[in-house]
């Protein structure tokens, strides 16, 4: 089967809203085994509760900015699992900062949020897909796989945007780093950027206000916004041996916005 995630185990941050929610939901549709991390406890408890005896999905709460959490949610996921082959970091926060008199506060918030913790985590997850490798036999079929969301606004800009948009240009610039150490253990470390996606406080944004929709429609060459579930699609290629040729590469999956509009519009 082509795009095959089937058996393989992932770890997806941002698990209880959004985008991170819909990627988990079609890789368990998909036979793929899924740990849902994030800090919304109350938000994985209602999306995934009833489900918590579902032997191919759990999940795990937890701040993962910190180390300690982040090697807790490791074991978690070896405990229920006993492997782990993706890793997708989705979990992220976005509030303006204007580029003249943002303070260092909100600037460092959101480089520890969007991309420390996503340096972070790759780097505690590779370990662990490296010894995999070493202890295992067959090793020809052992890859790992590790996908960062990052935006549009990491290229394009917007002076409210500042450290939103360093924030994701900083994950892309990682991306092709980790790509390159990782490529002799047979990780592949890709990104994909999207365009506006209906989800998270931006689907709410969207919905209240048919203006900005319209503005964002008009601005995409394609017409309209992403459904999470299709992002989910391209995702679930960057993790298949379908992409088995593919590292360090950033993909724009934004109905063409980028080609045309390189200025964002804030919503948040
Ligand atoms: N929605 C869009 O239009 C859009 C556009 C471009 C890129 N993206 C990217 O897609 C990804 C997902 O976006 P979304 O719209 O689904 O976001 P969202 O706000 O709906 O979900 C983000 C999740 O991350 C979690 N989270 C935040 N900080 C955390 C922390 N420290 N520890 C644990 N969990 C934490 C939140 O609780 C939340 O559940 C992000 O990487 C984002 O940059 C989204
Ligand atoms: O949420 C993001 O990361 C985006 O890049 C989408 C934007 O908030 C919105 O489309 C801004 O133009």
């Amino acid at each position: 089967m082509s795009f095959s995630i089937s058996g393989k185990t992932a770890i997806v941050t941002g698990g209880a809203n959004g985008i991170g929610l819909a990627i988990g939901r079609h890789f368990v549709d998909k036979g793929a085994n899924v740990m849902f991390a994030d800090m919304d406890e109350k938000q994985l408890v209602h999306e995934l509760g009833e489900n918590e005896e579902d032997s191919a999905q759990r999940y795990f709460a937890g701040d993962l900015r910190e180390k300690l959490t982040q090697a807790n949610l490791l074991s978690a996921t070896i405990d229920a699992f006993e492997k782990v082959d993706i890793l997708i970091n989705a979990s992220r926060q976005i509030v303006p900062s204007d580029a003249l008199s943002a303070e260092d506060d909100a600037v460092e918030m959101l480089m520890q949020q969007n991309f420390m913790t996503a340096l972070r985590l790759s780097q505690t997850v590779a370990r662990r897909m490296i010894k995999q490798a070493e202890d295992d036999d067959d090793d020809e079929n052992v890859i790992g796989a590790i996908i960062n969301l990052s935006s549009i606004a990491a290229r394009n800009t917007h002076p409210e945007l500042l450290a939103y948009s360093v924030s994701n240009a900083a994950l892309n610039q990682m991306t092709r780093s980790l790509a390159l150490s990782l490529a002799e253990n047979r990780i592949r470390v890709n990104a994909v950027a999207f365009g506006s996606v209906m989800s998270g406080s931006l689907q709410r944004t969207l919905k209240e206000n048919r203006e900005y929709r319209k503005e964002i429609e008009e601005r995409t060459p394609l017409g309209r916004v992403a459904s999470a579930s299709e992002l989910a699609e391209t995702v679930q290629f960057l993790a298949s041996d379908s992409s088995d040729f593919m590292t360090g590469q950033v993909l724009t999956v934004d109905g063409g916005r980028s080609l045309l509009d390189p200025v964002m519009v804030p919503a948040h």
